[in-house]
């Protein structure tokens, strides 16, 4: 249970004006190619994610990430997951570079991290451009200089928040997801996407009040599946990596991205589904289709 006493007060629930996300809004966060572009112009994803023991979450990111309209991406994580990921992806580059954004965490837990993957997480973070911080790196959030958002479900928004003092439990979270969100961003000063049927994306509070969040509504609850959270960092990733100049420019943006990569996800859920089940590759297989009716405007 949550102890009142534990939750410090002091810039607690500053007002959010809430936005419901929709299909139009997430059209304006779609870069398209242009003649002049090359992949790296379009931007590269940089990508530490995956461990021995969950591998599989590094290629679902990847894959999903390839498909939202990335120009590259370069997968930097471990050795056994950057095997399965290049024999799914073969366009995925495994030599370091430089990189627009970086997605780093899913599949990852703060309690084995190697030394390899250590080193490559110092390096995103110290890296100065956008990242995408899921999983078993938000233990990491201190350190983060650049714009970030941060992708936790209510577990880990459980987590998070016990760091700064709060101590709630995931059923508290869900109770109030609207409240939560707001209290993390505000806690880490960083933009925050948490998970569920309703997904909702904070700003933290910076000068004018009240700031602005996005709600995402899925159609359908089919996309609470193993993996599903691994997809939508690649998508959110792809997303930041297309924006990233915008998004050094002016952080807030990240919440119009991370709002358009958690719907592109829930209904990239839904095309996939037919109202059936289905599995986190197959919602990643589905986002081209969602992106394309996002910028052509015109419904199948
Ligand atoms: N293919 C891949 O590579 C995949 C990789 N993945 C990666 O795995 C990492 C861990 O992420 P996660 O969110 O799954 O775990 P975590 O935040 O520790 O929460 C655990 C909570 O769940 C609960 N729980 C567990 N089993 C339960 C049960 N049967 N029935 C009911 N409850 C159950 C458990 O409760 P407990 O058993 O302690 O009571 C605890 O509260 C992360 O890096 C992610 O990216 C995933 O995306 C999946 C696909
Ligand atoms: N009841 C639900 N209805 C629709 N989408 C959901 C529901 N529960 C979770 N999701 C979505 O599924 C994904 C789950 O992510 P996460 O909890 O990180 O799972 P994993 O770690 O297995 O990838 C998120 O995108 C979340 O918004």
């Amino acid at each position: 249970m949550s102890d009142p006493a534990a939750i410090p007060d002091a810039r607690a629930d500053a007002p959010v004006q809430w936005r419901d996300w929709t299909e139009l809004a997430a059209s304006g966060s779609i870069a398209v190619p242009g003649p002049d572009d090359d992949k790296y112009s379009r931007g590269v994803l940089g990508v530490v994610t995956g461990s021995d023991e969950f591998p599989g979450a590094a290629v679902l990111g990847v894959d999903a990430a390839v498909r939202t309209g990335v120009g590259m991406v370069r997968y930097l994580g471990a050795a056994r997951a950057a095997d399965l990921v290049l024999r799914r992806r073969p366009e995925i580059v495994t030599a370091p570079g430089r990189v627009q954004a970086w997605l780093i965490g899913s599949g990852q837990s703060s309690d084995t991290r190697d030394e390899e993957t250590t080193a490559a997480l110092d390096h995103a973070i110290a890296d100065g451009v956008p990242l995408v911080v899921d999983a078993g790196a938000l233990d990491l959030v201190d350190r983060l200089g650049a714009p970030a958002v941060l992708t936790p479900h209510a577990g880990e928004l459980v987590t998070l928040l016990k760091r700064i003092g709060t101590r709630i439990d995931r059923a508290t979270v869900s109770a109030d997801p609207e409240r939560w969100a707001a209290r993390a961003a505000d806690a880490t000063g960083h933009v925050v996407l948490l998970k569920g049927r309703t997904t909702h994306v904070c700003a933290p509070l910076a000068g004018a009040s009240p700031r602005v969040g996005a709600r995402v509504q899925a159609p359908s609850s089919w996309a609470a599946t193993a993996g599903s959270g691994d997809v939508l960092g690649g998508i959110v990733g792809s997303l930041v990596a297309t924006h990233s100049d915008e998004v050094l420019a002016d952080p807030e943006l990240l919440v119009a991205l991370a709002a358009t990569g958690a719907f592109v996800h829930a209904w990239a859920a839904e095309r996939a589904s037919d109202r059936g089940p289905i599995a986190a590759l197959d919602i990643a297989e589905a986002v081209p289709r969602v992106i394309a009716r996002l910028v052509s405007g015109v419904a199948d």
